[in-house]
């Protein structure tokens, strides 16, 4: 229940239709989701409060009153065996060093950690059986995604088959890198077409595309950092990632097992420098306690594992002239 009043719960739910209105047309006229699947149920879920605690706002032309009202992709669903969990985020070093306090609290001695950078994009699974690519999917909301296998296939750093007949799932993230964004974007702008706010909508809007002939046209890219229930002699994160980029994954190899949050910090500040140099989008950097039987132990809450937290960096000067043309339209 929230505690507005009726003028503002007013104001409130149209601005959200205004807003999930002009998402839906995009997704549906154009097939080019300009916001994240979360965002817009995040979003679609407010105004339902809002219609319920305030039957009176309710009109028949309210995004909430179509039956397509949601975000439906005709994607098959794919049921995630072991669920996508999501990420604590922490915005400050010593939010992370409370972090590591917790941890070794709970498990009674110092850990190493695996420091990555946080990839600015859409998280994937790739499903392998006998060594061949079976199934992609997207996150969708953790349990339940979307099968994007056809579109997987047109994106070059994605092995379809790997050097053993090996049935496992990897998962990691799906992103455009920054120059093709910026390509994609002009040749959008060049064709009247609706541009992308970001890299991470671009790539959304392109893997998660009906056609994947469009797909193959979007220069797409991987960074994979997760391998699912990895045999038992894979003991560490730093060294699943190693043993992934083997089998022919593209990983990214700045990632770096630390033994103390000294050396975290360091490695924060070094990414905090380069992220504007990298090719690539970054939003922060994610810290995992490397040793796999103590993320075990350690366990998770209801979607987010204990185990793991993400420093994010603060928002950079977002280039705002396309997100104006973006929500002028
Ligand atoms: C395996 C765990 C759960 C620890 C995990 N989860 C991740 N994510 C979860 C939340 N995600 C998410 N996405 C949408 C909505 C809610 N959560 C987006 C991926 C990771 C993302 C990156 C990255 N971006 O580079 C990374 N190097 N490691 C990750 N590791």
């Amino acid at each position: 229940m929230t505690n507005l009043s009726l003028e503002e719960a007013k104001t409130k739910v149209k601005s959200l239709r205004n807003q999930l209105n002009k998402w839906a047309d995009a997704y549906y006229a154009k097939d080019a989701p300009v916001v994240e699947d979360a965002t817009y149920d995040k979003s679609y879920q407010e105004l339902e409060k809002l219609e319920a605690q305030f039957p009176e706002l309710v009109s028949s032309d309210s995004i909430t009153q179509r039956v397509g009202g949601e975000i439906k992709s005709n994607f098959s669903k794919v049921e995630h065996e072991v669920p996508m969990l999501s990420m604590g985020d922490v915005f400050s070093k010593t939010e992370l060093k409370e972090f590591d306090e917790r941890i070794q609290k709970a498990v009674g001695h110092r850990v190493a950690y695996n420091a990555e950078l946080k990839i600015d994009g859409l998280s994937l699974s790739l499903e392998y059986e006998d060594g061949r690519l079976v199934r992609a999917s997207t996150r969708g909301n953790g349990s339940v995604g979307e099968d994007v296998t056809a579109n997987a296939r047109f994106i070059k750093d994605i092995p379809q088959t790997l050097p053993e007949p090996l049935t496992i799932e990897v998962r990691g993230e799906c992103y455009m890198g920054k120059e093709s964004f910026a390509k994609l974007n002009t040749e959008r702008d060049a064709e009247g077409k609706q541009v992308f706010a970001n890299p991470r909508n671009a790539a959304a809007g392109s893997l998660r595309q009906l056609d994947a002939k469009v797909t193959k046209k979007r220069d797409l890219s991987t960074f994979i950092y997760t391998w699912v229930n990895p045999p038992e002699q894979i003991t560490g994160q730093h060294q699943a990632i190693k043993a992934m980029d083997k089998l022919g994954f593209h990983t990214n190899q700045t990632g770096h097992r630390f033994e103390s949050m000294d050396e975290v910090f360091k490695f924060i500040d070094e990414y905090t420098e380069k992220r504007d140099s990298l090719s690539y989008g970054i939003d922060g950097i994610v810290l995992k306690v490397d040793d796999l039987s103590l993320q075990n132990k350690l366990g998770n809450t209801v979607k987010v594992p204990r185990w793991e937290i993400a420093y994010k960096f603060p928002p950079e000067e977002q280039e705002t002239i396309v997100r104006d043309i973006l929500w002028t339209v």
